[in-house]
């Protein structure tokens, strides 16, 4: 069984920074669930909490609990909480830029044995054609797109049970992110995964996830099925208007906004 249970979480960073003011929020095992709302909102650090990578934006958990799969993980390092199936795609699209698609695929599998790696960068190729077509093409000359589906690949040869991923549709057209949510979802029914989607595109969210989580200024301020938000002309004006009306318009300007490779 893949779940998270977040209760009652406290973040701070420099020790004076109050992001998260006690979030709870849940995951159950092959469920998938989006974490929405505004900038500055919380999400990221929610999703960085989870993975057990606040120490590395000098944050720290200062109360409540995050349960993986049973096992309290909220003061252990991000090793400790990979090693319980949990893979993390975060911010900054950290791919090797100067290693080919194929040697940053090998890169990410090296645990695994030469023929499991061969059959997962087989069944990679098979869902990204377009990563076929580049595989001898070096990591930073992919486009944003065809990086973001390199790290999907590259999370995929971690063989995870959970993934979590902040923003895959940041920067992407509209085309793109469709086909980014796609195989997201194909990914997690295939699998049996748990998903837990970070996105400022409400809209492409809705798509794949049965439960949203809309956060504002370092609480939950709704939770509910993807149904239920859309329904909610509060949720829908307040919180998700500017991200579901503004589209791709929204999403260049936020990408100018937020640096990533
Ligand atoms: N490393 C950091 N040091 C100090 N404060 C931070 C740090 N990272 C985030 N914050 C602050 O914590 C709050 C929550 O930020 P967070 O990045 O989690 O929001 P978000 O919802 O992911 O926003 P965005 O969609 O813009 O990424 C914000 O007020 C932000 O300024």
């Amino acid at each position: 069984m893949a779940e998270i249970n977040v209760e009652n979480l406290k973040v701070v960073y420099r020790g004076v920074i109050l992001a998260l003011q006690g979030v709870s929020m849940r995951a159950g095992a092959g469920e998938a669930v989006a974490l929405l709302g505004p900038n500055g909102a919380g999400k990221s650090t929610l999703v960085r909490a989870i993975s057990g990578l606040l120490p590395q934006y000098d944050g720290r958990v200062l109360d409540g609990k995050i349960v993986i799969n049973g096992q309290e993980t909220q003061h252990l390092p991000a090793l400790k909480v990979a090693g319980l199936g949990l893979t993390a795609i975060l911010e900054g699209r950290p791919i090797f830029r100067y290693l080919t698609v194929t040697e940053n695929l090998r890169a990410a599998g090296h645990k695994l044995t030469p023929q499991r790696q061969k059959e997962l960068t087989d069944e990679i190729f098979t869902r990204f054609p377009r990563l076929y077509e580049r595989r001898f093409e070096q990591g930073g000359y992919l486009s944003g797109g065809e990086q973001q589906m390199l790290l999907l690949g590259m999370a995929l040869l971690t063989e995870p049970r959970i993934l979590v991923v902040d923003e895959p549709s940041l920067g992407l057209s509209p085309k793109l992110t469709e086909e980014v949510m796609r195989v997201l979802d194909e990914l997690r029914r295939d699998k049996g995964l748990t998903l837990v989607l970070v996105e400022q595109n409400a809209r492409a969210a809705f798509s794949i996830v049965e439960r949203v989580y809309v956060m504002e200024q370092g609480r939950v301020v709704f939770e509910g099925t993807a149904k239920e938000a859309q329904a909610d002309a509060d949720v829908m004006e307040f919180y998700l208007g500017g991200a579901v009306a503004g589209g791709f318009a929204e999403a260049k300007r936020y990408r100018r906004r937020k640096r990533w490779v």
